[in-house]
């Protein structure tokens, strides 16, 4: 909707009415096409401002309407339509003004923006350009180098920054409508002529062809085969080489090329599920809207390692005092360097001061006596953080909510060394802890709402996206891990390299194959823990039983590898080889090459040719399958919440929406019918049996992701 009121007598104050952020749903197309036509008919009013309601401009199409056929008047002659008239009109943006809502105010003659707000293209990020002449206008208006990184990068620019692009004409800190009508009285009867972007010739690029080019291998680069960035790319040259109305007819093209698209649909889920993980719940019925966060101003971090480090860096920069402890002297000393120093790098990127004085430094845990919370994150050794736990339980005022950064350890064990196990929660960072997004908040059968609740808020603060998730081992990001990797050791025992299977992966979209990531992250971390579950046996050199461990097939080819010293990067050799230990860039290894030979001949396993689809399937069908498994525990409430890990944790590809959604893409069926056949060849891989949650939503029809939830619950409801 859009409401048209007369404001000092002859402004025409067409305000957009749909909340929370004023999406330009069918219906306000509507009010707008209709509010104008009633403006421009009226004698009375001399000039026209467009706001929109509760403190928002717009914030775009309405995306939610995306899936259906197009209904209401569309958004292109809308805008022609406003920038065509003869009276003045003129933007007031409030909040934000971003995709279709910055390309309305492009059309408009002038653009008037309150200090706080802010503007961009972000419909990159959806899978889409800017298609009601955004990318058009822009290049027009700004110049072809900066609308080509706007427009490529969707990035959201302050109103600083708009202005001083030439983006808006004004920008103001007192009341934005009322500001913005009086400078709309101010220019009625001046020429409207060069106020009208269309008209605009592009500003000259010199040596357009390099722009382009180093555009086009920029985006290329670091979209990993995502089509949007490439398909914006061509649009900006559209308005770079052609007159406008080409240009528009361009933009129209590519823009069909792209609504339809998997990866738009894909990077559209995402958007909502980013948003659908904050109203959680627990299988105890207990949920976001009923459950209320206590209140966090002091937080407490144990243990000054990677993790404590970049813990404390996440809470202070939103803005909490913080108190670091680590019983070590000198790591005490190198932790407070390190920390000051991320604090440092990290505002002046932000342009902001360091909040160095919010964190202090102690080695002794009885400065946490104070804490509202404290996240453990001490070396990953059960014993030892029990000890840690229980020294809380005594320090800690009552009510501190004890937190652990855990990724392998049992939260309900961890939470029974307290008297209060209600308090108790994981904190599951990755690292790097202050720039990574996700963060898996682990609720255990006791844990109370009010804990979950309060770990998610503070979550959100730290600008993570939080997703409440059972214990369980590996909870789901690295329990999904598990079948995955183990698939890509078994691929190179049948035949496969590392590089294989990792040109396969990144080729799908990973950042990084599995082979790599393993030796990013080194391969003693795993090796620990196979050791712990009693899976590492170094006497069994050969035979079939050598690679059968508890029953099932069992990989120790990572195992040999550390016993050799090859820990990944850090040692210089891993899967891979390193010019120097620390180096990153990754060779192929001839000794692991001849490694794998002799280790095959030795178990007389037979070399056949895997290609990359094969790889795909064992590896992403393996994960997918534990995905389901997790659905049907009950760990994961819904698929949203386990896409949401893997994309902003895991390096999923976004544009692939996650690996529930792309099981849906593929087809549930032939997802079960490919792990029926793999576990057929492999009976002694659990893993690749399908799931029965799986074969139920192929049986009841495949139903669109959005319904699985009705599904699962009907599972759960007959356990
Ligand atoms: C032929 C032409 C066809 C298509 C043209 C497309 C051009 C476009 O305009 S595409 C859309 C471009 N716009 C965006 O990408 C903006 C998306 N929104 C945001 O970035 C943010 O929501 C925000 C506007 C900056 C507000 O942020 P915040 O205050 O943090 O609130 P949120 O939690 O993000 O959102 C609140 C609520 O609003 C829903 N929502 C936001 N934007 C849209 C939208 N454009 N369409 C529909 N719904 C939107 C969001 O999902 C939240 O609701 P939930 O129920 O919680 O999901």
């Amino acid at each position: 909707m859009a409401q048209l009121t007369r404001v000092s007598g002859s402004v025409g104050l067409i305000t957009l009415q749909n909340p929370p952020v004023n999406a330009l749903s069918a219906a306000v197309r509507q009010g707008i096409v209709d509010t104008v036509k009633k403006a421009v008919s009226d004698p009375l009013v001399k000039c026209v401002v467009i706001c929109g309601q509760n403190g928002v401009f717009c914030g775009g199409a309405d995306i939610r309407e995306f899936g259906a056929p197009m209904t209401g008047p569309p958004l292109v002659p809308m805008i022609h339509a406003i920038e065509a008239t003869n009276k003045p009109v003129v933007a007031a943006i409030e909040g934000a003004a971003l995709g279709g809502g910055l390309e309305l105010a492009l059309g408009c003659h002038y653009r008037i923006i309150h200090s706080k707000a802010r503007v961009g293209l972000p419909e990159v990020t959806l899978g889409l350009l800017p298609a009601a002449g955004g990318s058009q206008r822009l290049p027009r208006l700004i110049g072809v180098p900066a609308a080509l990184e706007l427009i490529t990068t969707g990035r959201h620019v302050s109103a600083a920054e708009a202005l001083k692009l030439g983006i808006v004409d004004q920008v103001t800190d007192d009341n934005t409508v009322d500001t913005t009508v009086k400078f709309a009285l101010s220019v009625v009867g001046r020429s409207l002529e060069s106020r009208r972007i269309s008209t605009f010739p592009c500003p000259p690029v010199s040596d357009l062809d390099a722009v382009f080019d180093v555009a086009m291998q920029r985006v290329r680069q670091s979209a990993r085969g995502a089509i949007a960035p490439v398909t914006c790319v061509q649009a900006v040259r559209a308005a770079a080489t052609l007159p406008y109305t080409q240009g528009m007819k361009r933009e129209q093209e590519l823009m069909a090329t792209l609504f339809t698209s998997g990866q738009a649909r894909a990077l559209q889920y995402c958007f909502f599920a980013q948003r659908a993980v904050s109203r959680w719940s627990m299988p105890s019925g207990a949920r976001w809207d009923t459950s209320k966060p206590r209140p966090i101003s002091k937080a407490a971090v144990i243990g000054l390692g990677t993790m404590g480090r970049g813990i404390a860096v996440a809470l202070a920069q939103a803005g909490l005092s913080v108190v670091a402890v680590e019983t070590q002297e000198k790591q005490l000393m190198d932790a407070k360097q390190a920390v000051s120093g991320m604090l440092e790098r990290g505002a002046k990127r932000r342009g902001v001061a360091p909040a160095l004085g919010l964190v202090s430094y102690s080695h002794n845990i009885q400065a946490v006596a104070e804490a509202d919370l404290v996240i453990e994150a001490v070396f990953e050794d059960m014993d030892l953080k029990k000890k840690v736990f229980q020294q809380l339980s005594a320090v800690c005022k009552p009510g501190t909510l004890l937190c652990t950064n855990t990724s392998s350890l049992d939260v309900d064990h961890l939470a029974s060394q307290t008297p209060s196990p209600e308090l108790v929660v994981g904190m599951h960072f990755f690292a790097p802890a202050h720039v990574m997004k996700l963060l898996e908040v682990v609720y255990g059968p006791r844990s109370s709402p009010q804990a979950v609740a309060t770990a998610m808020q503070l979550g959100k603060k730290m600008g993570k996206v939080s997703v409440a998730v059972g214990n369980c081992r590996g909870f789901v990001g690295n329990r999904m891990l598990k079948p995955y990797m183990e698939q890509a050791f078994f691929l190179l025992e049948e035949g496969a390299t590392p590089e294989l299977v990792d040109q396969a992966l990144e080729e799908f979209g990973f950042a990084m194959g599995v082979f790599r990531m393993s030796d990013l992250s080194g391969l003693d971390v795993g090796w620990r823990v196979r050791k712990a579950d009693g899976l590492v046996d170094p006497d069994a050199t050969s035979g079939r039983s050598a690679r059968i461990r508890q029953g099932r097939r069992y990989s120790p080819l990572g195992d040999l590898l550390c016993e050799q010293g090859r820990f990944g990067q850090k040692a210089g050799r891993g899967w891979y080889q390193y010019d120097k230990p620390g180096s990153r860039v990754a060779k192929p290894d001839p000794w692991l090459h001849n490694f794998l030979e002799q280790y095959r001949a030795r178990h007389g396993l037979g070399v056949r040719h895997i290609d990359h689809q094969e790889v795909l399937e064992r590896c992403l069908y393996a994960l997918i399958n534990e995905g389901f498994r997790i659905l049907e525990d009950g760990i994961a409430a819904g698929p949203e919440d386990i896409d949401a890990i893997y994309v902003f944790g895991y390096g999923w590809p976004r544009y692939r929406g996650g690996p529930m959604f792309y099981a849906g893409m593929v087809g549930l069926a032939n997802v079960l019918e490919r792990l029926e056949h793999f576990h057929q060849v492999h009976p002694d891989v659990p893993y690749l049996q399908p799931c029965s949650l799986l074969r139920r939503l192929v049986a009841s029809g495949s139903p669109p992701i959005q319904k699985w939830r009705e599904v699962i619950r009907k599972v759960h409801s007959q356990l």
